[in-house]
C-alpha cells in the first residue's frame, strides 16, 4: 500500500458532504477514463448520510454508474437487513445499475450463493473504480468475518471476486450468513476509501493499522492487501 491519509470531522454530516464530493470526483474521473464507473460502497448505517449527498449532486450520470454492494445478508432482496435494498431505496430512481450479490434462490446455502455471485461479479470489467469501505465495531469489514471463510475471504485464488460467508460469532445486529467481495477484489480498487465513526471504532482500526498484515482483524488484513493509497474519513459522532 503506498500511504494512509486520516481525514477528520466533528460531525457525520460534514463527512458525509466530504466524501460525497470524493466519490463525485471518482465517477467523473471514471466516466471520462472508460465511459463507466463500478464502485463497491458499504452497507450498515454509516453510509446513509454519504448517499443522501451524493443524490443532491445534479451533475452525476446515474445511468453509467454500477453500484455494487461491499457485500450483503443472505436475505430476500425486500428484507430490511439488505445492503441491496439500501442501495435500491437511495439509487434505483436513478436508473444506476445495481448489481445484487444476493440471488433469491440460493438464500438457505451461503457457499453456493457465493458462487453465483461470482459468476455474476466475472460479467462485469474490473477492477472497481473504487472500494469504499465501512467497518463494524468488531473490526469487519464488508462481510469478511472470523469463522470457516475468513481464510477464503483473505487469501483465496485473486480471480475469486465473491463468496459466502458464515460469521463465527454471528454479529448481533444482523445475526445471518452473508455474501462478501474478497480482500483480491476490493484491494485491486484504483481508489480505496475506509469510512467510519466513533471512537471506538477509530481505536479498532488504528490497533488493526498497527498490527498489520498479521491482524487478527479482518480490517487489518484486507488493509494490508491493498495496493492503492487509502483515505480514511472518521467522524467524531
Ligand atoms: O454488516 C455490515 O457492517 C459494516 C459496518 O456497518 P455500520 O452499520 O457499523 O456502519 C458495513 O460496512 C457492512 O457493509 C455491513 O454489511
Amino acid at each position: 500500500m503506498d500511504e494512509i491519509e486520516w481525514w477528520e470531522f466533528d460531525s457525520a454530516k460534514e463527512m458525509a458532504e466530504q466524501v460525497a464530493g470524493d466519490i463525485g470526483f471518482v465517477i467523473e474521473n471514471a466516466l471520462e477514463a472508460h465511459g463507466g464507473a463500478r464502485l463497491a460502497v458499504p452497507g450498515g448505517s454509516t453510509p446513509d448520510l454519504i448517499y443522501a449527498e451524493l443524490l443532491k449532486r445534479k451533475d452525476i450520470d446515474w445511468t453509467k454508474v454500477t453500484l455494487i454492494p461491499t457485500d450483503d445478508r443472505l436475505v430476500p432482496l425486500d428484507h430490511e437487513l439488505s445492503n441491496y435494498r439500501k442501495l435500491h431505496g437511495f439509487f434505483g430512481a436513478k436508473k444506476a445499475d445495481l448489481v445484487s450479490l444476493v440471488d433469491e434462490a440460493a438464500l438457505e446455502d451461503a457457499q453456493e450463493a457465493g458462487r453465483l455471485a461470482d459468476a455474476r461479479l466475472s460479467l462485469l470489467h474490473w477492477p472497481l473504480d473504487l472500494a469504499c469501505l465501512g467497518m463494524g465495531a468488531d473490526g469487519h469489514t464488508a462481510s469478511i468475518f472470523p469463522g470457516p471463510d475468513f481464510d477464503a475471504a483473505i487469501n483465496g485464488p485473486r480471480a475469486r471476486r465473491a463468496l459466502g460467508v458464515r460469521p463465527d460469532p454471528m454479529p448481533e445486529a444482523a445475526p445471518v450468513p452473508r455474501v462478501t467481495l474478497t480482500a483480491a477484489a476490493l484491494s485491486s480498487a484504483r481508489t480505496v476509501m475506509i469510512v467510519i465513526s466513533g471512537a471506538e471504532k477509530r481505536r479498532v482500526l488504528e490497533q488493526a493499522l498497527k498490527e498489520g498484515p498479521l491482524s487478527s482483524l479482518p480490517i487489518g488484513r484486507v488493509v494490508s492487501a491493498i495496493d492503492a493509497s487509502i483515505d480514511i474519513f472518521w467522524s467524531a459522532e
